[in-house]
């Protein structure tokens, strides 16, 4: 198979650049670390290294060609003795009709583009696996509407706009631009510049500006274009928002919801791609939430800004493109603190949140296959959480693998095995394992970046582990 070589994101703004220059020719062979093409974007020029060894079979992109945009497949690697033809006839025409496409649905900034980048170990899918169980909450016979995360958060807001006039939105791009991610697109131009605010560049002014105007009786909703930034902000969220109706004697609330994109991104580097989930969720007078469908995402956001409580909501850049069904209601509104079996199982559970969730149905399809039966668990919910469904899951398989993506070291999935430890005890028939990312700020180079990042394959191993197979 040829591997595609995609103009990079360079940035996480970064839509198109300049392929400047080629260094390297049809039939040049190449290793991983070779730099391959100088790209200019307005802000700088960057070499574009190589990450697989190969081939350049096909040059796609010449030289000085202007506003590529991020993602365009501008060159083909082989390997040795293989040709284009013979191997993929038809890989470049596809990526151009898929981009086409996307380009028709009106949904290609350039964070969708990285995200097709991703190599991956923690691969985005274009459709949510058929496996997601719908609500049972939700009335039977109910109309669903398949759309993006991206699509169900801003719906989320606009329909909690509509209805409360004290909620709003501020963050950096949230108006003008429509949201680093286009996750706050149309809301400017429904709801007005005074409710859907441009801020500057600093988040610990915005995010105190909003705990400020929480705590006198608004309900703003506070984006940071990612949570890397919001550690500026960090105290205004642990010292003044979660502490508000604790050191008021409960005689004030802070009902504010900081939300925006976490966890690991493609190819940016180990500054944007952290997974912040286990920090806040340590934090008592906090709610946390990370959902990985799109219906979870509208019914958790719509839930967040209903919430008397300060929430902080993390969403992931790798989902936002994704599609799912939604169940087509006036109110469509998930509880709190409740977690979701997505995926029926007796012989082991596997528990996640957020794009961790996507991995674990990929090796419970896996699994099924070689006989073993997972259960799926998505939290939803960081903080509460729900022990009672982790426990009552363990009790029916009594072996538990915790897939999360984020670092090992005091993770969400060390909560988790000391809850099965301390209140599951009995149930268990194995040690609870954690598959998570490598215990390292995230490289950047793609070949590293993929062997740190959590694999179906991991979980896989895993789960087999500890059903002793
Ligand atoms: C604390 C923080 N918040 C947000 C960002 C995301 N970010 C990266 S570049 C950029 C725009 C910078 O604009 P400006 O300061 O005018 O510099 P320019 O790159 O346009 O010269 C933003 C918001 C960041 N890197 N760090």
């Amino acid at each position: 198979m040829p591997v595609e070589l995609k103009m990079p994101a360079l940035s996480p703004t970064m839509e198109e650049g300049m392929l400047a220059k080629w260094l390297v020719k049809e039939g040049d062979q190449v290793a991983s670390g070779d730099i391959l093409a100088e790209i200019e974007t307005d802000k700088a020029t960057m070499e574009f290294e190589a990450v697989d060894e190969g081939v350049i079979a096909k040059i796609l992109v010449p030289e000085g060609s202007d506003a590529v945009k991020v993602g365009t497949v501008i060159a083909l690697i082989v390997q040795q003795g293989e040709s284009v033809e013979t191997s993929a006839p038809n890989a470049p025409a596809e990526t151009a009709e898929g981009e086409a496409e996307e380009e028709e649905a009106g949904e290609a900034p350039a964070e969708e583009a990285s995200e097709k980048q991703a190599t991956t170990a923690v691969s985005p899918k274009d459709e949510a696996p058929a496996s997601l169980r719908v609500e049972p909450e939700v009335p039977e016979g109910t109309e669903m509407i398949r759309i993006t995360v991206r699509e169900a958060l801003r719906d989320a807001m606009a329909e909690e706009m509509r209805a409360d006039d004290r909620v709003f939105v501020m963050g950096e791009e949230v108006a003008e631009y429509q949201g680093a991610y286009k996750v706050t697109q149309g809301l400017l131009e429904e709801f007005g510049a005074e409710r859907v605010i441009d801020t500057p560049i600093t988040e610990y002014g915005f995010a105190g500006v909003g705990t400020g105007a929480a705590m006198g009786g608004l309900k703003p909703i506070v984006e940071f274009m990612t949570f890397n930034f919001a550690m500026q902000a960090i105290d205004h969220i642990v010292n003044s928002a979660a502490k508000t109706n604790y050191m008021s004697g409960g005689q004030m609330r802070c009902p504010i919801v900081f939300r925006g994109p976490n966890g690991a991104a493609s190819r940016v580097a180990a500054q944007h791609s952290q997974n912040y989930a286990p920090w806040y969720a340590s934090v008592p007078g906090l709610i946390v939430i990370s959902p990985y469908s799109a219906a979870d995402a509208k019914g958790l956001l719509k839930a967040a800004i209903r919430s008397e409580d300060p929430v902080v909501f993390l969403e992931n850049e790798l989902l936002y493109g994704q599609s799912f069904d939604v169940p087509k209601l006036d109110d469509y509104v998930l509880p709190i603190g409740k977690a979701r079996v997505v995926r029926e199982g007796v012989d082991v559970t596997l528990v996640s949140y957020s794009i961790g969730v996507g991995i674990a149905l990929d090796a419970a399809a896996q699994l099924a296959g070689q006989g073993i039966e997972a259960e799926v668990i998505d939290l939803r919910t960081l903080r509460p959480l729900d022990r009672q469904a982790i426990l009552e899951s363990l009790a029916k398989t009594n072996r538990m693998v915790v897939v999360e993506e984020a670092w090992p070291v005091c993770s969400i999935a060390s909560e988790i095995i000391a809850i099965a430890m301390e209140e599951g005890f009995d149930s268990l028939d194995a040690p609870v394992l954690r598959v998570t990312n490598k215990d390292v700020p995230l490289p950047y180079a793609a070949n590293l970046e993929k062997l740190a990042l959590i694999k179906v394959e991991d979980v896989v191993e895993a789960a087999k582990k500890v059903c002793y197979r």
